[in-house]
């Protein structure tokens, strides 16, 4: 029998990160060497192989470093990496050349789907917007998911030699319009009984498209959470979006 993969969970008794305790520990072929939480110290990641970081944005580059310093892969699903944060991270791995760090905005299929359909329709569409759902105890806005999908879209656009998205508003003292994320709109609602939800809207002359994905329970992200487990350590460097590793 093949040596199981050791895994540790940053962030582990949080809402997903207890989630991924728990299907680290349902999976034979995966071993959970260790726990960690706010305060506590990493050190070793209990002699693990991979980390899954599940944390707060203010929190995952640090820890992320720490894990690279210690040549452990690390499969990231906190938000908030910025360009900057991942150029740092860049060079820390510049280090360590064997270490993988997975960063992914979603680790739902649908959402990966979503974004790739949302990809492939932009340069049919003059208008589009994103508004994405969460749960009312999300501290950051618009969500991962929501900032990605309105950064591919817009390459999208650019790469089709499409301008700006028509807008015509002058007057907007309250901010109705919502955030603009690379020249997409982008709108978030925050809901109590919601987890994580996402439509991409688009508008032509005459019609239509929405491209709609909806996370019910967190344990849609654990088949994700999981190949990325089992795929980062295959994937030296820097690789941000799962999908990367599915083939799409
Ligand atoms: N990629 C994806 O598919 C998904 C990503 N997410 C993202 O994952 C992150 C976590 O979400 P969620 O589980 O809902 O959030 P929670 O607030 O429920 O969990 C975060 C956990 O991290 C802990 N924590 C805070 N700071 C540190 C630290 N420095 N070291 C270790 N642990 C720390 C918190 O502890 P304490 O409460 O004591 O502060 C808490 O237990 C968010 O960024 C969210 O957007 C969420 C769902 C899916
Ligand atoms: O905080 C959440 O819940 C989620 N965060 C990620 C994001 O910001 O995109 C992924 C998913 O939307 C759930």
């Amino acid at each position: 029998m093949t040596e199981r993969i050791k895994v540790a969970v940053i962030g582990a008794s949080g809402r997903m990160g207890s989630q991924a305790v728990r299907a680290v520990q349902d999976a034979v072929d995966l071993e959970l060497v260790g726990t960690f939480d706010q305060g506590d110290d990493l050190g070793d990641l209990g002699g693990a192989q991979v980390a899954v970081e599940l944390t707060v944005p203010s929190a995952s580059a640090a820890n992320i470093a720490h894990c690279v310093r210690q040549g452990v892969h690390a499969v990231v699903g906190t938000t908030g990496w910025e360009e900057e944060k991942l150029a740092a991270l860049e060079k820390e791995l510049v280090q360590q050349p064997e270490v993988g760090v997975l960063i992914a905005p979603n680790f739902a299929i649908g959402a990966l789907l979503m974004m790739s359909f949302a990809e492939q329709a932009a340069r049919f569409y003059e208008s589009v917007e994103v508004v994405e759902t969460h749960h009312p105890d999300k501290v950051d806005a618009p969500s991962g998911t929501a900032a990605r999908t309105a950064r591919i879209i817009a390459e999208a656009r650019r790469e089709a030699g499409l301008g700006d998205v028509p807008d015509a508003t002058e007057h907007d003292p309250d901010g109705a319009r919502g955030a603009v994320v690379d020249g997409v709109p982008v709108h978030a609602l925050r809901l109590r009984g919601r987890v994580a939800h996402q439509e991409v809207v688009f508008g032509g002359v005459g019609e239509a498209l929405t491209i709609r994905h909806d996370s019910f329970d967190r344990i849609s992200f654990m088949p994700g959470v999981l190949t990325g487990v089992r795929e980062v350590g295959k994937h030296p460097g820097l690789t941000v979006g799962l999908e990367n590793f599915l083939g799409l």
